[in-house]
């Protein structure tokens, strides 16, 4: 049972909350996940009515939610609890108003007074509405107060201690939920039940069997028309700092079994304060910097990042990062964690690949040829999969071996969206899958010295043609450590030679 709740929504005329929130709340709805009670007050400047507001909502839903809007009289029903109201973030008195309407409502529909105040507005207003919540009344009613907050969560080490120690005055931690959209894929949520439920993973786990773990976000897509807040972010800030290192402590704090979310925070927190630290010297030999140039995606050309509308011809933004990873504690001493995320690259995939180690002895009776290291690729994004590369011996060539695959893929294409789990989480007021405080800094303390050293060019920016997996030192960095980007659809001669060194790749480590 979810307990009766308003929904305060600051950007409800915003491009998140048509594409995200309101698809997310109406499939809620449709599966009878959202509270009994409930009422949505959407915020904007723009000035509009209540039946303007729904049709907008309606029309959201219409484009991008993954069940269409087909029984009218449901499609009221939800609509019924969306009211609407002129709110400038800066202005006092328009917090007034707002509490006033609140309670009106509240005391219409006879709720308690649950407030969730949604923050789906740029991070440099979350300062001022946090401190209007609290001056104007609206969060000491007689029930919870919660604060949900999109990324960005800062843009260096010091303005996100800023932020949060402003944040921190108007809402306790535990009524902060940041949102990290990552922690609401369906395969992240999972990779916890995966690791707790089969002892044979368990059983592998760590530092003995594993040889190194490799996680991948790459996309197809470009800088779009994001180009004022991109270049200013580049791929370090926009996806290594949040979305890439939430997978890291996700896979790797080794969760017991019923763990609760206090655990699971406890836990992530640790891996971050186990990972080596870089200094800002060592930068360069385990970070890769890239951007993108002009080159063909799917078959059409594509403009080079400094084409690109609004970015300028000189930027040495990011648009990829590479980077080598180490995390000292007792299951993952010495197993390396490859970390890579990348705009205008060959595919759209997020996937996480654990190599195992060769075991120590092989009869040199039997030929190895053609064998492999074990696999197991976690797929998280666009499509769900688990699949385990194993050896075997090939019918046609008798002395050779050759790797099968055994997969699963989720087949579900109506799967609920990362904001459906993670809406209904905070409206549940269960805060596993959100950043806690804690690991948000560990991870800005960590990328601080890639942020100086990149500002202070003291890594290279290594270009990279669109419609590639990215620039050759990041695949030179595995190679130093006799390893290989699995899963790269490398061109056989890209494979052979890389900037002209033969691509050192082995697999007996
Ligand atoms: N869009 C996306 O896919 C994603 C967005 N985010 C984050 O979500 C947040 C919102 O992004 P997005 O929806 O794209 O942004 P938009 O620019 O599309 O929307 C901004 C919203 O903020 C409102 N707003 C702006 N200034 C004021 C003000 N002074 N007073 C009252 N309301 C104001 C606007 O309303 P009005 O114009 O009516 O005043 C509008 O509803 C950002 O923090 C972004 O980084 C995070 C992940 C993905
Ligand atoms: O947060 C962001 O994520 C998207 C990628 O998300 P995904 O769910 O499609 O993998 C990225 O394109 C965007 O730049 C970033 O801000």
């Amino acid at each position: 049972m979810v307990e009766p709740t308003t929904f305060v929504l600051f950007g409800a005329t915003g491009d998140l909350a048509k594409r995200k929130i309101y698809p997310a709340l109406y499939n809620l709805f449709l599966e009878e996940k959202l509270p009994a009670a409930f009422s949505l007050v959407g915020l904007g400047r723009r000035e509009l009515s209540d039946e303007v507001f729904r049709a907008n909502v309606e029309a959201s839903l219409r484009q991008f939610s993954r069940r269409q809007p087909a029984d009218a009289a449901k499609l009221n029903e939800f609509l019924r609890a969306f009211r609407y109201s002129v709110l400038d973030i800066g202005c006092k008195e328009d917090y007034e108003k707002l509490l006033r309407m609140i309670e009106q409502r509240e005391q219409a529909l006879d709720l308690t007074p649950n407030r969730m105040f949604y923050l789906s507005v740029g991070p440099e207003y979350f300062e001022t509405i946090a401190d209007n919540i609290q001056a104007s009344g609206l969060g000491s009613a007689n029930g919870w107060k919660r604060l949900v907050i999109e990324k960005p969560f800062g843009h260096d080490l010091q303005s996100a201690r800023e932020l949060n120690e402003k944040l921190s005055r108007a809402f306790e931690e535990h009524e902060i939920y940041r949102i990290d959209h990552y922690l609401g894929k369906p395969m992240v949520q999972k990779l916890e039940v995966l690791y707790q439920s089969n002892p044979v993973l368990q059983a592998l786990w760590s530092n003995r069997h594993i040889a190194n773990v490799q996680i991948t976000a790459s996309e197809t897509v470009g800088v779009e028309a994001r180009a004022g807040y991109y270049d200013h972010v580049g791929a370090v800030r926009d996806m290594f700092q949040n979305h890439m290192l939430q997978l890291l402590m996700m896979l790797a704090s080794n969760l017991p079994y019923g763990s609760n979310s206090d655990t699971v925070r406890y836990k992530k927190k640790k891996v971050m304060e186990a990972l080596e630290p870089l200094s800002k010297q060592d930068v360069h030999a385990h970070v890769v910097r890239g951007q993108y140039t002009a080159g063909t995606l799917q078959g059409k050309p594509v403009a080079g990042y400094t084409s690109e509308p609004g970015i300028g011809p000189d930027s040495m933004n990011d648009t990829f990062i590479a980077a080598r990873l180490k995390i000292d504690d007792f299951f993952w001493r010495g197993v390396p964690f490859y970390i890579r995320t990348g705009k205008r690259m060959s595919e759209k995939a997020t996937r996480i690949v654990i190599e195992f180690k060769e075991p120590a002895m092989q009869s040199s009776a039997v030929s190895h040829t053609g064998k492999t290291p074990n696999l197991l690729i976690f797929e998280i994004n666009p499509v769900e999969g688990i699949i385990l590369q194993l050896n075997t011996r090939d019918p046609q060539q008798q002395g050779e071996f050759k790797p099968i695959r055994v997969d699963f893929y989720e087949g579900n294409d109506n799967a609920p969206e990362a904001y459906e789990s993670l809406i209904r989480d905070a409206m549940h007021g269960d805060p596993t899958f959100f950043a806690h405080w804690d690991e948000v800094e560990l991870a800005w303390q960590w990328v601080q010295p890639i942020l100086e050293a990149f500002q202070e060019n003291l890594v290279p920016l290594h270009r990279y043609e669109a419609g590639t997996q990215g620039p050759a030192a990041a695949h030179a960095m595995l190679a130093e450590d006799g390893f290989r980007w699995w899963f790269d659809e490398l061109s056989e001669k890209e494979e052979e030679t890389i900037e002209g060194e033969q691509y050192a790749y082995h697999t007996n480590h």
